[in-house]
């Protein structure tokens, strides 16, 4: 796929729905008791690998375009599946899917592509051994495949070393099998898409500060889901619509959850114009639509407590810090080496190659903007998050820019380049 130099990018575009909290759906839906439908669902890759994974434990999930119904089996329903469940490139499967599997009454295996099987899994494999499972690397190098025996398990109250929305909800869906309370504690506050849900579906969810405590239901129960669009996704177009010259894009139903709106304070910190519409709740998950003007841009430093807030938005924030005047400082984003890529050394040679000022830190970036870009070929390395940034980053830099792999976009964005092309390019 290639890019060269767009016009600016005008109108309004509505984001399929969020990542996150269509895998929830799913997950809880199975395991609530009754039917959840689910509308704006994300059809994409990761999301479909879930559906999959629950297919194949005897649930019945009915997909027509972005609706879906699943028939819940309540919390002890699920099936042995008959194969290894594969999880395809999703950490959030593995990870959730993780936490449920540790407290059924059979054994299972669970893998996927070659990323997933050098993502870490002991941060998930330390708190669901404390609480009584019996979960192991098969390979024993700390990643899938993974062998886990069902067991009877017990509350916890853990604390986490990374803000992880995928650590919390592994140990909190454990927790809604384990006896007595399980409780979370995290450095800082990661999305929260799983006490929103749960919460919604009866379970008995407290928050406080950064811990999440959940105390076993009797049941779940399944309920009407209306994904929002995701934020992550609308991070391509809020960028293109910045850099740009003369773009105006109105992005419509986008989830603005406060664990995941990072973007939003980032890109007004760096002086763009952002105007938040319709405000509203759906499923209890906030929502706007986002108008974006093109602005002229400074640096910011980014570190701390918004870094989980932003996690995924992260490359496309680097490449748009390129066109902002002054330096952009990115630290405390240790966690993006262990990505679907190591995005930290993947945005800093893809930058730099295309003529970006930029250096790498341990656990960061520092951008110094204002040089003009060129394009190249860009290795996605099959990371969707990369060849989104670069898609939108060839529209601003002279000569072409080609993304091999583009069609990795699939997993959380199959409609991407269809959806960048409306808008003008
Ligand atoms: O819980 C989730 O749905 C997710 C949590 C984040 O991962 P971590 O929990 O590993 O930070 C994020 O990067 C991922 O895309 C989705
Ligand atoms: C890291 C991501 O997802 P996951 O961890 O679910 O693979 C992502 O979508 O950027």
């Amino acid at each position: 796929m290639k890019f060269t130099k767009a016009s600016p990018l005008k109108g309004e575009i509505t984001i399929p729905g969020d990542k996150s909290i269509s895998h929830r759906s799913v997950m809880f839906g199975s395991i609530a008791k009754g039917t959840t439908e689910i509308s704006h669902f994300l059809s994409g890759a990761d999301c479909l690998s879930t559906i999959s994974c629950f297919q194949s434990m005897g649930v019945s999930i009915d997909i027509k375009g972005d609706s879906v119904i699943v028939e819940g089996k309540g919390l002890r329903g699920l099936k042995k599946p008959v194969d290894t469940l594969d999880c395809g490139n999703s950490g959030t499967t593995t990870r959730l899917i993780s936490g449920i599997l540790a407290a059924q009454n059979f054994d299972v295996t669970l893998t996927g592509d070659d990323s997933i099987q050098k993502r870490p899994m002991k941060r998930i494999m330390e708190p669901l051994s404390l609480m009584g499972a019996q979960i192991t690397s098969i390979k024993d190098n700390g990643c899938a495949p993974l062998s886990i025996s069902g067991k009877k398990l017990h509350g916890i109250h853990y604390t986490s070393q990374v803000a992880s929305a995928q650590i919390k909800s592994s140990i909190l869906l454990a927790g809604l099998y384990a006896e007595g309370e399980t409780t979370v504690t995290e450095p800082y506050i990661s999305r929260n898409h799983s006490e929103i849900m749960l919460k919604y579906f009866g379970a008995d969810v407290k928050t406080e500060g950064t811990t999440a405590c959940i105390a076993p239901p009797k049941e779940l129960y399944g309920n009407k889901i209306k994904v929002p669009g995701d934020i992550s996704s609308a991070a391509f177009f809020i960028a293109a619509g910045l850099m740009i010259p003369g773009s105006e894009i109105l992005i419509r139903n986008t989830g603005i959850n406060p664990t995941r709106d990072g973007i939003l304070s980032v890109c007004r910190d760096m002086g763009a114009n952002i105007t938040l519409l319709n405000e509203n709740t759906d499923s209890g998950e906030p929502t706007a639509d986002i108008l974006v003007k093109y602005s002229s841009l400074h640096g910011t430093t980014i570190e701390g407590s918004i870094i989980p807030r932003l996690i995924d938005e992260l490359p496309m924030i680097a490449a748009m810090a390129c066109f902002a005047e002054g330096e952009t400082v990115i630290k405390d984003a240790a966690e993006l080496k262990v990505k679907e890529s190591n995005r930290i050394e993947v945005m800093v040679q893809n930058l730099t190659a295309m003529g970006a000022d930029v250096t790498e830190t341990e656990d960061g970036m520092i951008i110094r903007g204002g040089r003009p870009l060129h394009g190249v070929v860009i290795d996605s390395k099959l990371d969707h998050r990369i060849a989104m940034t670069f898609a939108v980053t060839g529209l601003c830099a002279e000569g072409e820019t080609e993304i091999l792999g583009a069609d990795c976009v699939n997993i959380s964005y199959p409609g991407f380049y269809k959806d960048l092309e409306k808008l003008g390019h």
